[in-house]
């Protein structure tokens, strides 16, 4: 079922803080937490690793409301870190198109290890790449800026692959990531994006919960009005 699903970058949290932070945010209504791994191989920045997210996971346990860890894997090797992420407690990898020589192996073992299977194409990359496969996928992400920073101009040249995949991939989660927030959401959600990567918006916005219950009315709305399937 295709619905609307927030999920705040905790690239622009304050790291110092990092747990309070994923909490806030959770408490406040997002659906998922975006987890971005980055190597300082596939993008010029480092990040955050498994050692991390086991210590997320602890100390925001899974009984309080279903805690999942959205992995984007900025990184150079993608099939290195599957059982490392997935003991780490990770639910969803999604590795880049453009590092890996086999997809459809690296999905076959993302799933292999319990997590759902994603990928993520940089803007240079065309949406036709993932269309051989989405059926085997559960998200693609388009991204909406060059990956490795917080904090970027969304792209909206971008919706155009976002709604071509839409039209291709009806119930499949498109999830769109960076500089989206209040202004940038609409443009995504007309396309068809039901999955808001939102990390600089929300974290400095005054009023989280209003900003996120904004986000996510304006996805379902789009996708009502695109006459896919909502709760
Ligand atoms: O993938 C990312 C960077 O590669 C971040 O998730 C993305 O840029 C979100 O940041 P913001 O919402 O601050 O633009």
């Amino acid at each position: 079922m295709v619905k609307a699903i927030i999920a705040p970058s905790i690239l622009a949290s304050d790291f110092s803080k990092l747990g309070c932070e994923c909490r806030r945010m959770y408490d406040l209504g997002a659906d998922w937490l975006h987890v971005d791994v980055m190597d300082g191989n596939f993008v010029p920045n480092i990040s955050l690793g498994p050692p991390i997210i086991t210590s997320l996971r602890k100390a925001i346990p899974r009984t309080e409301k279903k805690l999942f860890f959205d992995c984007h894997m900025m990184v150079a090797n993608p099939e290195q870190w599957v059982p490392e992420i997935a003991k780490a407690g990770g639910d969803q990898y999604t590795f880049h198109y453009e590092s890996t020589k086999d997809a459809k192996a690296l999905i076959q073992l993302i799933k292999e290890h319990g997590m759902r299977a994603a990928c993520a194409v940089k803007p240079g990359t065309p949406a036709s790449v993932l269309f051989e496969l989405g059926e085997q996928l559960d998200m693609i992400l388009v991204m909406t800026v060059e990956p490795g920073f917080g904090g970027q101009k969304f792209m909206p040249d971008m919706m155009a692959k976002v709604d071509e995949l839409r039209r291709r991939f009806p119930q499949l989660d498109i999830q769109v990531d960076g500089g989206l927030g209040r202004e940038t959401v609409p443009a995504a959600a007309d396309a068809g994006a039901n999955v808001i990567v939102a990390g600089t918006s929300c974290f400095t916005a005054p009023e989280p919960v209003e900003l996120i219950d904004y986000m996510r009315d304006t996805v379902n709305n789009s996708l009502k009005a695109k006459g896919v399937h909502t709760e």
